[in-house]
């Protein structure tokens, strides 16, 4: 069987994913495709040099990160033309990595962590999805927190992805991760016996 798991930014979908991966299954994460992508060396990263400049570029010429969000999550016409650069070749490697996964490990359960799963209309790749959840309030502080960014910047960056709430209204098994850890865990547990998980 393989899910997509998906969320808001920082409602807790590597967490989650954590825990599914301590139990036994298998990870595919679309944020470290992402970066796969673009190392030295990759037709994408010279794709975005042409688009966006030499500013995104360390001097070593791997991809200066901060930089290229700093320009494209203020942007929405940018952020699209990065998105049709490197969405096909992650899309391309996330889909060769689950079909290895399946061929070598038939019974074991594959979970692809994919923020913007709906944005990009990938949920028929999957026999259901997971939707991390958080009230939008906790979502703010959270991310607020990890990424030390004021309140502007963190809402910013939420309102660049679909409501959460319509997110967890079209998943197929919704995980509440507004409470402690311990209480996720739960949650997770019942998924896997509901799935009968080995
Ligand atoms: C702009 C980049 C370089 C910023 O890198 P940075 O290291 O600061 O952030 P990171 O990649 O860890 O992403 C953090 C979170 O931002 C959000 N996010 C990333 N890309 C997007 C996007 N295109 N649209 C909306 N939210 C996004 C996601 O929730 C993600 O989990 C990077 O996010 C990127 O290359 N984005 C385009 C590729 C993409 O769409 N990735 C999402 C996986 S499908
Ligand atoms: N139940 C929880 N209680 C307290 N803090 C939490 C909980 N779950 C996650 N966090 C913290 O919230 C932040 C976001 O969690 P995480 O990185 O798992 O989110 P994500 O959805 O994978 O983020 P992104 O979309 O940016 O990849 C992290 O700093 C994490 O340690």
């Amino acid at each position: 069987m393989r899910i997509g798991l998906t969320g808001g930014i920082a409602s807790g979908k590597s967490t989650v994913a954590r825990m599914l991966a301590e139990r036994g299954a298998l990870l595919v994460d679309a944020d470290q495709v992402a970066r796969e992508v673009v190392l030295p060396g990759e037709k994408a990263l010279e794709a975005i040099a042409s688009a966006f400049g030499q500013a995104v570029l360390e001097a070593d010429g791997s991809l200066n990160r901060k930089a290229l969000g700093d320009i494209v999550f203020r942007d929405k016409a940018k952020l699209a033309r990065l998105e049709a650069i490197t969405h096909p070749a992650i899309r391309e490697r996330m889909q060769h990595r689950i079909h290895s996964y399946e061929e070598r490990h038939p019974d074991r359960l594959v979970v692809a962590d994919i923020p913007l799963l709906y944005e990009t209309k990938q949920q028929h790749l999957y026999d259901g999805v997971m939707v991390v959840y958080v009230p939008s309030d906790l979502q703010r502080a959270r991310l607020m927190e990890r990424n030390e960014i004021p309140a502007e910047e963190a809402e910013r960056r939420i309102s660049l992805q679909m409501d959460i709430e319509e997110k967890r209204r079209l998943a197929d098994w919704v995980i509440d991760n507004g409470g402690t850890l311990a209480e996720t865990e739960k949650q997770i547990d019942l998924f896997w016996k509901s799935q009968r998980l080995p």
